[in-house]
Parts: structure tokens; C-alpha cells; sequence
């Protein structure tokens, strides 16, 4: 058995999430729901290590994930989560005299969300924290990047994993317009419908399950080495291929509860399938397989399912 080695480079933050019946107006001072604080881990690039993590077969799969936290609680709580998944932390940098990333949430209780973000040491992934990371990338199998660091750093990461013919999947989220320098090293790009419409300079028209094979040309046609996967919700994904090969992935029909963490977990458990060399279409419809558990869990990285929990729903 070949063991595979992933790493993911991206951001780490906590969420610091509130509930409460309203919010308060400037210079008032409320009560929250009682107990409805909590804290949770998260950012793009920790949440998706952890989805490689869990759903991947420990026995032939290494997830190293790298970025920066703060000197702070937070930044030691996520590197205690991160190592209890078995990601291996050893190259995310502890910046002193910074904050981790975090996000505060406040939850008003008719669902309205109103989210704050500060990226604090994310930040510090600059082009020499990149830099140093060459040996690294070169020795991995599939190297995972999303937009939640500076772009500068995409750029170079890509650069060196081009270098050392190493397979990228970028998620291009938050959405923003990426240049054909960029996206010329990148063999998967995953974005959501959003992402996609941004991507080609139509935010207004994102593509749908009937039109996405247009969409996804216009993709490739940027320059994208291997395959573009549009994922669509509750419509599921589709896909097409440099070669030609297209297909649209259902979703699995389901009662979602919580949609967050669905597009992490859908890039963790293809990037773990894809990386041993499993089929495209097999991996995707693991992935789809994954993201609907997610989606049927209340939370974020804590909503994530393991490898075990798919073998027993397979059973
Ligand atoms: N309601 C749902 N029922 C079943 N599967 C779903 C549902 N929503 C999402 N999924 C699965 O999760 C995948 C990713 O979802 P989506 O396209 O919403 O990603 P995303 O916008 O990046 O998600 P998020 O930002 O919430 O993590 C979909 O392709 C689909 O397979
Ligand atoms: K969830």
C-alpha cells in the first residue's frame, strides 16, 4: 500500500459565536442567550485538513497542514483539535505578539447571522513563509489551497508545486477574479456556483445543474491542467475533465439541518480519494457521500464525518 501525503495550506480561525434573541444598538449593553456561547474552530484551510483527515484510511494517508495562529488560547486550541484528528501541525508557525484569526458570529433568533472577521496571523503566510515551504510541497501528493491567505502566497505555492510536478486543488473561496497565471498550475479547481460565476464575470448568473457544462468549459479553458468541479448545493456537483469527460453528481437526497463545513467536506474526501489514484467520477461520488452526512450534523469541523462512519453506512 502506497501512503499518500497531503498538505493543506491555508487559514486557521476561531469562530466566536453569540446567540441572541436581537442584537444590541451602538453603545447598548445586552444578555446573549443564556449558555448560547461557544467557540469552535474553523477557517477553510484547518476545516478541509480535517475533512482529509478523518476521511481518509489513517493507515495510508499522511494530512500535514501549515498557516499561521496567534500567541494566544485560541491559537492553541486549534492546534490541540488539529493534532487530535491526527493532522500533523508541525509546520504551522506560532506568530508572537499576534491574534489568531477568529471570527465573531452573533446569531440573532430568527437566523439572521452577522459575522466579523479579523485574519490577524493568517496574515503572516507571506512569499517567505511559502518559500520555506518547498521541500515540503515537493514531497507531497496533492497540495489543497483555498483564497483566506494572501494571494501573493497562492501564487508562490502553485509556483513551487508546478516546479516539483506536484497536483494542486485550489478552492477559490472567498470569490474574487484569479489571473491565468494562477490558475495554469492549479489541475483541480473547485468552486461553488458563486465562486464560478465570479471566476468567469458574471456574479449575477451563477451556473445551474443544466448550464454548468458551459460554465465549466470556460473554466478550463483558463488554463485549469486536469478537471473543474462545480458544486451546486443541494443540486449536488459537476464535472469536466481536460480529456472530455463530464458528468453531473446528484446529491444524495437528505434533510439538511446545517449546510456549514458541506464544501470542506465535499474537497477532503475527493483530495483523499483522488490522491490514490481512485477514478474522478468514484471520488466525486464519495465526496457527495461525505458532504450529505454534513450537512445532516449541526456545526462546522465537529459536523465532519470519519472514514468509520461512512464504512458503517456502507455496511
Ligand atoms: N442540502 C444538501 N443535501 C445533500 N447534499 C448537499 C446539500 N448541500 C450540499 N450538499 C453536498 O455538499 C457539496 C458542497 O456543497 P456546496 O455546493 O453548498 O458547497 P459550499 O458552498 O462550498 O458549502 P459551504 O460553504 O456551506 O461549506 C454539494 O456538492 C453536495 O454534494
Ligand atoms: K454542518
Amino acid at each position: 500500500m502506497t501512503t499518500r501525503n497531503i498538505l493543506v495550506l491555508g487559514s486557521l480561525n476561531m469562530d466566536l459565536v453569540m446567540q441572541t434573541k436581537f442584537c444590541p444598538a451602538g453603545g447598548q449593553t445586552m444578555h446573549g442567550e443564556p449558555d448560547g456561547f461557544h467557540t469552535g474552530a474553523g477557517g477553510k484551510g484547518a476545516n478541509q485538513a480535517v475533512a482529509v483527515a478523518r476521511l481518509s484510511n489513517p493507515s495510508d494517508t499522511r494530512v500535514c497542514m501549515t498557516g499561521c495562529v496567534g500567541e494566544d488560547v485560541f491559537g492553541q486550541d486549534m492546534l490541540r483539535g488539529l493534532k487530535q484528528d491526527n493532522v500533523d501541525v508541525g509546520a504551522i508557525k506560532i506568530i508572537p505578539n499576534k491574534s489568531s484569526g477568529v471570527a465573531m458570529i452573533i446569531v440573532e433568533s430568527n437566523g439572521e447571522n452577522r459575522i466579523l472577521l479579523s485574519e490577524g496571523a493568517n496574515s503572516c503566510v507571506d512569499i517567505s513563509f511559502v518559500e520555506a515551504l518547498e521541500e515540503k510541497i515537493q514531497h507531497s501528493d496533492l497540495l489543497i489551497l483555498q483564497l483566506e491567505i494572501p494571494l501573493p502566497s497562492v501564487q508562490k505555492a502553485v509556483e513551487l508545486a508546478h516546479k516539483h510536478q506536484v497536483d494542486v486543488l485550489l478552492n477559490p473561496a472567498p470569490a474574487i477574479s484569479l489571473s491565468a497565471e494562477l490558475l495554469q498550475h492549479v489541475s483541480y479547481l473547485v468552486p461553488n456556483e458563486h465562486e464560478a460565476a465570479v471566476l468567469l464575470g458574471c456574479p449575477e448568473t451563477p451556473p445551474t445543474v443544466q448550464n454548468a457544462e458551459v460554465y465549466a468549459d470556460k473554466l478550463l479553458a483558463m488554463g485549469i491542467r486536469k478537471a473543474v468541479i462545480i458544486t451546486l448545493g443541494s443540486e449536488g456537483a459537476f464535472y469536466k475533465t481536460k480529456t472530455g469527460e463530464s458528468a453531473h453528481i446528484p446529491a444524495r437526497k437528505v434533510q439538511a439541518i446545517d449546510t456549514t463545513a458541506a464544501g470542506d467536506t465535499f474537497i477532503g474526501a475527493f483530495s483523499t480519494s483522488i490522491s490514490h489514484d481512485r477514478p474522478l467520477k468514484e471520488s466525486l461520488q464519495f465526496a457527495a457521500q461525505s458532504s450529505a452526512i454534513t450537512v445532516q450534523r449541526k456545526g462546522a469541523a465537529n459536523s465532519i464525518p470519519t472514514y468509520t462512519d461512512i464504512q458503517n453506512i456502507l455496511r
